[in-house]
């Protein structure tokens, strides 16, 4: 669960005095998600989440997640939009914590989404691109491939306690991906995190995107590369190559992939499976097991990450070549 704050009646209250959204009529915390303290926070002047910056994040970063989410808004993006308060401003504070206030998105997350919805997935992601391109603030990605020897290292001895072997295989992995990790695709504001739980549907249609809290400027396929693995592998673990067509078709029709970000997807997707294995894997060894966050399985990411090793071209993850002459 994801409430790692407790705060009061009162303060609440006091923090929305500033807000001229009426009384407070109730607000309970949100189970889900796993950086931040979120509440479902309803008033006289309508229905809100509230959020609590907790350590994780970095407060020097929350001017860049916040003024993005105001960009894609007023940009057109369905997200989440920072409310501000009678001085104008967006960011508070609440229980000796940084805090904002957001506009519900209505929606759900869904945990096996159909081939269509990771075409939708691929088109939000792509109009996010677009709409990010003119956003005046930059946030270099803290979790990109220079981050991922010093995590690795981070998580020592106890790597072997995960799979026997799991360290050769990693310092094999890393090498590769440091010595050709591209260096000329386009780059943009990228989300970095738009996994299942990150993207509402309603009815069946995609009603908006959250969690802009690993946003950052980087190589816009390499997006792409991490929405494949969280949206196109089955439960079994197997590649569903129908998604994978469906999601870059639905990117494609509206930002065009080049033949070198095409080219580029098997390595990106191995970088992106080694980012989410390593961060998964450090807060395995590293949260105690009697902490109330539930931990992701980094093996989920190791096994992805296998499949991208044997890939030989984007065929493999339903590229055809008609993409290219739309
Ligand atoms: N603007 C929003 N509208 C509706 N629900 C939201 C909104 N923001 C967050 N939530 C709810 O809070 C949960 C946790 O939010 P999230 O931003 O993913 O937290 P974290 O950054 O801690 O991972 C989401 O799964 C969703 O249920
Ligand atoms: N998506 C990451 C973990 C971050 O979780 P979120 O609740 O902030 O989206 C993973 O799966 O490892």
């Amino acid at each position: 669960m994801a409430v790692y704050t407790d705060v009061s009646e009162n303060e609440v209250t006091a923090f929305l005095a500033d807000y001229g959204l009426g009384k407070l009529l109730s607000y309970k915390g949100i189970a889900e998600g796993v950086e931040n303290s979120n509440f479902l926070l309803r008033a006289e002047g309508g229905t809100y989440i509230l959020t609590l910056y907790e350590k994780r994040v970095d407060r020097n970063d929350l001017p860049f997640f916040i003024g993005l989410m105001e960009h894609l808004a007023a940009e057109g993006l369905s997200c989440p939009l920072p409310v501000k308060n009678s001085h104008g401003l967006a960011l508070g504070e609440l229980a000796g914590r940084p805090a904002a206030l957001f506009t519900f998105l209505e929606g759900m997350w869904t945990r096996r989404p159909t081939a269509g919805q990771a075409w939708q997935v691929g088109e939000a992601l792509a109009g996010m691109h677009l709409k990010g391109q003119d956003f005046a603030l930059q946030r270099p990605n803290a979790l990109s491939v220079a981050a991922w020897r010093p995590l690795y290292e981070g998580c020592g001895p106890r790597t072997a306690e995960v799979e026997a072997g799991l360290s050769a295989e990693i310092e094999s992995e890393l090498a590769f991906l440091e010595a050709n990790w591209p260096s000329n695709l386009p780059t943009g504001v990228i989300h970095a995190d738009l996994f299942n739980d990150n993207v509402f549907f309603l009815q069946g249609e995609l009603s908006g995107l959250i969690d802009f809290y690993f946003a950052c400027n980087d190589i816009l396929v390499y997006d792409l590369a991490i929405c494949l693995g969280a949206w196109c592998f089955e439960q079994d673990g197997a590649f569903n190559i129908t998604k994978g067509r469906a999601m870059l078709e639905g990117y494609n029709s509206v930002r065009s992939l080049s033949v070198e970000e095409l080219e580029a997807l098997p390595i990106l997707c191995r970088g992106a499976s080694m980012r989410f294995m390593l961060t998964r894997l450090y807060d395995w060894i590293h949260i105690p097991d009697t902490s109330f966050v539930t931990k992701k399985d980094p093996k989920e990411y190791l096994q992805k990450s296998r499949f991208h090793r044997q890939v030989r071209s984007v065929a493999d993850y339903g590229f055809t070549s008609q993409l290219l002459n739309q």
